[in-house]
Order: structure tokens, then C-alpha cells, then sequence
């Protein structure tokens, strides 16, 4: 049946409880990777300091797998690593009854600091687990034959903390008008999909990729990360913008008008991401102008061969990961 887990934000993320060996911690639920591993009763005191932890002894239904191993870094630099056993997980009513749980004995510092987060679920595609000698399976790879439909459902809603992901149902009280099916091409391991042209505002011109004409749909990201030239494109039109290096990207006067930014999904399917939600964060004020100037949700994608499309464009979209082909559907909210 349907099941869903309200996930709050706070607009860098959102977390969702999860039920491990029946105990409920917050997680961080992230489509660009595919390790399920939580802050538990193994680390140090001192790195368990404001965070849940699951507890592997109090788990009637914990069991380590012996000589399993697991390490995982991330696009931010962050990482965690560890070692592996199975438990009951239970995500808003959907359960795995041998689920891998990636148990963290070291993680690095921004998962310390980030107490609204205890661990994180990967539902990218299973090829990318980095458990060793014996890769395993996401949540999502376990759960999908048991489900109505192989399908998880993303509604990340801005600022309002709430948020849903849902599991076996298409709900049409969570979208308006169609749904846009697009092909993903799992081959890398993410939800990946074609992503050729863009246009900067209302009236902007069709714009080509070429760069980086491909996207992963990444609920762990929080920014917009664009090819290049298309970033460059964006703050061209936005007054006084400029690359910051120590906020490590485009910057801008925050009372700058930000045009909206739209990009192909697929073939020629444009999604629009609309200003509101390009303003990220305030960074500081210019000591010489007093001006005080705020950091992007669109940022540059660098060298990475493809883009990435975290929450600052989902969270504007209602999303469906669909394992049938596999494909990504996306509709208005
Ligand atoms: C912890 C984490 C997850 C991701 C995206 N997959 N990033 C960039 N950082």
C-alpha cells in the first residue's frame, strides 16, 4: 500500500524518520548515493553529542555481518565509514526485514555538527554501495517488489519543513496537471537523465548544453549545480553578481532581481525553477559598500561530468523515481 514519512527541512535538507530494529531515528534521504548508515552506540561519546543514535543492543533483530565493511565519501568532501549488520527498517510503513545498516564508527565533521540528521538513506541505484566484500541493496532495491508499484514519490515543499516521500502510489492530491516521464540512464549508478538546453527568465532564449548535457536528480544536494556556461549565463543577468571565492560561488547583492531559470528534462520538457528559490543564504556584507550579498541555489557544476539537481530544483517539483525503465516523472506541485 502507500506509505509515506513527512520530511522536515530546513531548506538544506530534508530528514525522515526511520524505523531501525524499532527504533525511530531521523535520516537524511539522499537519491544520489546508496548506503543506508546511521549515527549508532559505537562512536565515541563525544560524536554521539546531540544526535540520536541507534542502539545495536537493545535491537532483538540486529545482526552484524561479520567481516563487512563500509566507507563512503561525497560530493561535499563529507564522509563516513564503518561496519555492517541487518535489522528491520521500516520507512513510513514500508518494511525490509534484512536490511542492510550501515553502522558509522568514524564520520566527518559537518555530520557531527548537523544534529537534525543521525545517518543517511541512499536510494540511487544498489551498483553504487560501497559495502565490501559484499555489496548490498538500497531500502528502495529491497522494498520495490513488495510494493503496489516500484515507485517513491518526492514532494520537498520550501520552507513550509514539511515534505513527503511516499512509497508504492502516484497520490494526485500531491500534483497538479501531467506527468513528464523521462528516461534515466542508471548506467553510472544515479537517477540520471538528459538535460540539453536552458533559458534564463521568462523571455530568455533557448540556450544549448554542451558541457555537461546530462543531470542526477540528487535529493542530498541542496543546490542547483549547472553546467558552466549555463551558471554564467544566469548571473549575467543578475545585477552586480559576481564569483566569490571565499563563499565558493556566485554571489549577489540580495536585493538583486533574480530571473527565473528553466531547463530541459528530457527531450524538450522544460522545468522552471522560479526566483524565489534562487536566493540560498545570506553570506556577509562588503566591508568597503556596506552591501550585503547573498549566495545562490544556482551554482556552478565545474568539471563534473554531469549536473546535479538537488533540492533548490526538486523542491519545486513533485517527483516520481520510478524503478519501470527506470524513469524520473515530474509534475507541479
Ligand atoms: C552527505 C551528502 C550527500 C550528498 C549528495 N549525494 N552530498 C553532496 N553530501
Amino acid at each position: 500500500g502507500a506509505v509515506s514519512a513527512t520530511a522536515t527541512a530546513n531548506d538544506a535538507e530534508f530528514v525522515s524518520p526511520v524505523s531501525i530494529g524499532g527504533q525511530t531515528v531521523m535520516m537524511d534521504f539522499d537519491t544520489g548515493s546508496s548506503d543506508l548508515w546511521v549515527f549508532n552506540s559505537q562512536l565515541p561519546a563525544a560524536d554521539q553529542k546531540g544526535h540520536t543514535v541507534f542502539d545495536t543492543t537493545t535491537s532483538t533483530s540486529f545482526k552484524m555481518l561479520q567481516g563487512e565493511t563500509f566507507s563512503i565519501s561525497y560530493g561535499d568532501g563529507s564522509s563516513a565509514s564503518g561496519n555492517v549488520g541487518t535489522d528491520i527498517v521500516n520507512i513510513g510503513g514500508a518494511t525490509v526485514q534484512t536490511q542492510a545498516v550501515e553502522l558509522a564508527k568514524n564520520v566527518s565533521g559537518s555530520f557531527l555538527s548537523d544534529t537534525s540528521s543521525n545517518g543517511l538513506v541512499g536510494f540511487a541505484f544498489s551498483k553504487l554501495n560501497t559495502v565490501k566484500p559484499t555489496q548490498q541493496k538500497t531500502f528502495f532495491d529491497n522494498v520495490a517488489s513488495s510494493l503496489a508499484l516500484p515507485v517513491m514519490t518526492v514532494s520537498l515543499k520550501s520552507g513550509s519543513n514539511q515534505g513527503s516521500y511516499e512509497f508504492g502510489k502516484i497520490d494526485t492530491a500531491k500534483f497538479t496537471g501531467q506527468i513528464t516521464n523521462v528516461s534515466v540512464n542508471s548506467a553510472n549508478g544515479f537517477w540520471e537523465f538528459d538535460s540539453t538546453l536552458f533559458k534564463v527568465g521568462d523571455s530568455g532564449a533557448m540556450q544549448q548544453i554542451t558541457t555537461a548535457p546530462t543531470a542526477i536528480a540528487d535529493t542530498g544536494t541542496s543546490l542547483m549545480l549547472v553546467a558552466p556556461e549555463a551558471a554564467q549565463a544566469y548571473y549575467a543577468q543578475v545585477q552586480g553578481a559576481m564569483q566569490d571565492q571565499t563563499a565558493g560561488g556566485y554571489v549577489f547583492p540580495c536585493g538583486a532581481t533574480l530571473p527565473s531559470f528553466s531547463i530541459a528534462v528530457g527531450g524538450q520538457n522544460l522545468a522552471t525553477v522560479p526566483a524565489t528559490v534562487l536566493n540560498f543564504a545570506t553570506v556577509g556584507k562588503d566591508t568597503q559598500t556596506g552591501q550585503t550579498f547573498c549566495y545562490g541555489g544556482i551554482q556552478s557544476s565545474g568539471a563534473n561530468q554531469f549536473m546535479i539537481f538537488g533540492d533548490v530544483f526538486l523542491k519545486s517539483m513533485f517527483v516520481v523515481f520510478d524503478q519501470r525503465g527506470p524513469s524520473l516523472g515530474l509534475a507541479s506541485p
